[in-house]
C-alpha cells in the first residue's frame, strides 16, 4: 500500500505561543489549503500577531508544530521561506529614497523580476513613483507594503491587517489582490479587525476557556 498524500497546505498542530510570563494561546489547530483563507480575529492583544509570525518562523512556539506539505515548516527553514511573503505593520522604506527605487531595492533582494512601475501602479501608487518614500501618507506606506507581495510569486501570504489606514478603494483593491492570490492556488492568513469580503475559514483567538482557540 502506498502512503498517503501529504495534505497541500498549511497546518498548525496544537499550536500554544507565549510571550513574556503570559500564555497567550495554546490548543491551536487549523488546516488551510490551496485556494483558501484563514482570518484570524481576536481582540487587541489576543495574538494574531504572534501567530503570524509563528508561522512564518520569526518566533518559536511554546509548543506544536507548523506544517507546510506535509512537513515541519521550521525544519524546512529557508525552502518554506522562499514560499512565504509577510506583510507586517512595519513599512520597511527607506525615507529618502523614491517609491521606485526602494521597490528596486527589494525586488534584487527578493529575486523577483516583475516591472516595478507595473506593480506601483497595481496598488494605487503610479503618481507617487518618483516620491521620497519619507513623504507618504499612512494609506501610501500600506500601499507599498502590498506592492512588496507581488515582487515575485508566493504561495503563502501571511498579511497583518493589510486593510489598515486605506480608503474603501485601497480595501477593494486588498480584497481583489487576495482573490487573485487564492484563485491561483496560493493560501492566505489574514489578521484583520475589518471585514474583508471572501470566503475562508475564521480562527477565534482569546475568547475560549483557558485560551484555547476556536475555528
Ligand atoms: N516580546 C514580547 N514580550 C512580552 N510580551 C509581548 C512581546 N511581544 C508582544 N507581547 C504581548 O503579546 C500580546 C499579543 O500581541 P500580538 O501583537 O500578537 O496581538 P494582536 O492580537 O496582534 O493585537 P492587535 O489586534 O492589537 O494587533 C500583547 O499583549 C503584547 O503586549
Amino acid at each position: 500500500m502506498g502512503t498517503a498524500a501529504a495534505f497541500a497546505g498549511l497546518q498548525a498542530r496544537q499550536l500554544a505561543c507565549r510571550r513574556g510570563d503570559r500564555l497567550l494561546f495554546r490548543g491551536v489547530d487549523f488546516a488551510v489549503a490551496a485556494g483558501e483563507a484563514l482570518f484570524l480575529r481576536g481582540p487587541n492583544g489576543s495574538g494574531k500577531t504572534s501567530l503570524l509570525r509563528l508561522i512564518a518562523g520569526l518566533l518559536a512556539p511554546e509548543s506544536g508544530e507548523v506544517l507546510w506539505c506535509g512537513r515541519d515548516a521550521h525544519r524546512l527553514g529557508a525552502a518554506f521561506r522562499a514560499e512565504l511573503a509577510f506583510l507586517g505593520h512595519l513599512d520597511a522604506l527607506k525615507p529618502q529614497l523614491t517609491l521606485r527605487d526602494n521597490l528596486a531595492f527589494w525586488r534584487a533582494l527578493l529575486g523577483g523580476t516583475v516591472e516595478i512601475e507595473a506593480v506601483l501602479a497595481e496598488v494605487g501608487l503610479a503618481a507617487s513613483v518618483d516620491l521620497p518614500a519619507q513623504y507618504l501618507s499612512a494609506g501610501q506606506r500600506r500601499r507599498f507594503g502590498l506592492a512588496r507581495l507581488l515582487l515575485r510569486p508566493s504561495r503563502l501570504w501571511l498579511l497583518d491587517e493589510p486593510t489598515t489606514a486605506l480608503d474603501t478603494e485601497g480595501q477593494a483593491m486588498v480584497t481583489a489582490l487576495i482573490g487573485r492570490h487564492l484563485a491561483a492556488g496560493g493560501i492566505a492568513v489574514i489578521s484583520s479587525h475589518d471585514e474583508i469580503a471572501l470566503p475562508g475559514s475564521v480562527l477565534a483567538l482569546g475568547r475560549g476557556p483557558k485560551n484555547e482557540a476556536r475555528l
